[in-house]
């Protein structure tokens, strides 16, 4: 392949040179400043409205935000000749965004923040200055009611979507910094808080927040599931500190950078991370390279003699590609049949964890409906956009993303029999606990809503911050 070629294949275990990074385009699907430059949430976000809070209890809280404005730089669009679709020219940054072009220089200033960013942030500003006024008096009412949150954090029916707003988008920072704490890996690994905390803005400002589905805010719902997984007897009795380290690193990385459209669609577009993975998991393998990149830019784990840690969180990253799982979920079947998996094992282990990260994955539908219904919403939503897309350049529409033929209901009724039932079935056996029954009876409760015509219809998503242009 050409791009291939052109391109050698970047190592892993070292940092990528940054004018290999700039002058390939290829890392970033959104932006690539997003690797070596771009202002934090909070400086990105401008907070527009209010709060009311009445108990202690979240489920009576009562939130109303109007929203976040978020800004992202220009991403590479260069299609790859010779694909069926080569002729395509999809821009990226114009993709999932209605806002209109990136200000001249605005690029520039988007790098010089993100290499001053959080920690010179931190130091000149939020630890000399006292904050002072009405923000701050608002900051701390958000404060109380994350706070009663995070004490929840282990609750199947943890409100994501809630959270996030109480954090001001800021869901995956405030979460994921808290579970470190709370599983003591912080401690244990003398991880740097603030090198957490940099590396953790940094996940977060490069999730799509445009995507309605493949955001920030899956990324945080996947880790507070591995988190609750991670706490079964199963797991918890047996996996090491440094498994469960990365089994959250993975979860909170594992779609880093998804543009909102699917493999079959990079590849027909001839898009060159196609060409760069040979059509084989090419997005999971761009996440699995942005969450290196990451890791080294922040420095958070450098200190920590673990041997191939690129290439553990890889396989777990990697297997959360939907099209392998028969495969992996073959091999988790013939242990349990056998019942010769052995926690002692490293490689069974590591299988365990490969199949807990598939489980987290795709647990939305294993949720209550008031949350589940949500992400089904989304994920139809970011399908049928592709498909406007894909009609509006005259290709064929991908499978599920007709939104003239395919409906959400058709989708999660087959989504669930065929997908997450018979893996979580298998989870089941493997971890016998409440947690997995409540999941698999939210499961068959949500399909009999699915597939139950007199049911009046679901939550639909729409929010005009995520409108997406065809
Ligand atoms: N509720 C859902 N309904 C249909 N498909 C889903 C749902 N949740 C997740 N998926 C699909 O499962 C896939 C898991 O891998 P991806 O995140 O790449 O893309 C995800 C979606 O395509």
């Amino acid at each position: 392949m050409e791009v291939c070629s052109q391109l050698p294949v970047l190592p892993l275990d070292r940092p990528v040179p940054q004018h290999v990074l700039r002058r390939r385009g290829a890392i970033s699907l959104g932006t690539s400043s997003a690797l070596f430059g771009g202002p934090s949430p909070r400086q990105l976000c401008k907070r527009r409205g209010g709060v009311s809070y009445n108990s202690a209890d979240q489920a009576v809280l009562y939130l109303h935000l109007l929203g976040d404005v978020k800004q992202r730089g220009p991403g590479p669009s260069e299609p790859v000749r010779g694909a069926p679709h080569s002729h395509v020219k999809v821009d990226y940054q114009r993709f999932h965004c209605h806002q209109g072009p990136v200000r001249p220089g605005a690029r520039g200033l988007k790098s010089h923040r993100r290499r001053l960013s959080f920690q010179r942030g931190l130091k000149s500003r939020h630890l000399r200055q006292r904050p002072s006024g009405p923000q701050h008096l608002l900051d701390q009412v958000y404060n109380c009611q994350v706070k009663c949150m995070l004490d929840k954090v282990d609750s199947w029916d943890f409100d994501i979507f809630m959270f996030d707003r109480a954090t001001n988008g800021n869901g995956l920072v405030t979460l994921t910094f808290h579970l470190f704490l709370q599983l003591g890996l912080t401690r244990l690994f003398r991880l740097d808080p603030i090198k957490l905390r940099s590396f953790l803005v940094m996940v977060q400002a490069d999730y799509h927040q445009r995507n309605p589905y493949h955001n920030s805010l899956h990324a945080t719902d996947v880790t507070q599931a591995m988190y609750c997984f991670l706490r079964q007897p199963k797991l918890a009795t047996t996996l090491s500190s440094c498994d469960m380290l990365l089994a959250l690193v993975a979860a909170v990385t594992h779609d880093l950078d998804h543009p909102g459209v699917n493999q079959g669609f990079l590849v027909r577009t001839g898009h060159h991370l196609a060409a760069l993975y040979k059509n084989s998991s090419v997005l999971e393998s761009h996440h699995w390279r942005c969450a290196v990149s990451l890791l080294r830019e922040s420095g958070l784990l450098d200190h920590l003699p673990i041997t191939d840690r690129s290439e553990r969180l890889g396989s777990l990253i990697l297997a959360t590609d939907i099209s392998q799982q028969n495969r992996y979920l073959a091999r988790f079947r013939e242990h349990l049949d056998r019942e010769d998996l052995s926690m002692a094992d490293p490689s069974h282990r590591h299988l365990v964890l490969q199949i807990t990260m598939k489980c987290a994955d795709i647990c939305n539908p294993c949720r209550v409906w008031r949350l589940s219904s949500q992400w089904s919403s989304r994920v139809t939503a970011e399908f049928f956009h592709q498909g406007d897309v894909e009609k509006k350049h005259g290709m064929a529409v991908s499978p599920l993303c007709d939104r003239l033929s395919d409906s959400t209901a058709h989708i999660q009724a087959g989504f669930i029999r065929h997908v997450v039932e018979p893996l979580f079935r298998e989870w089941c056996r493997f971890s016998c606990t409440s947690l997995s029954h409540r999941m698999l009876a939210h499961l068959q409760t949500n399909l009999d809503r699915w597939t139950d015509p007199s049911q009046p219809p679901p939550y639909r998503y729409s929010n005009p911050d995520h409108l997406l242009e065809t």
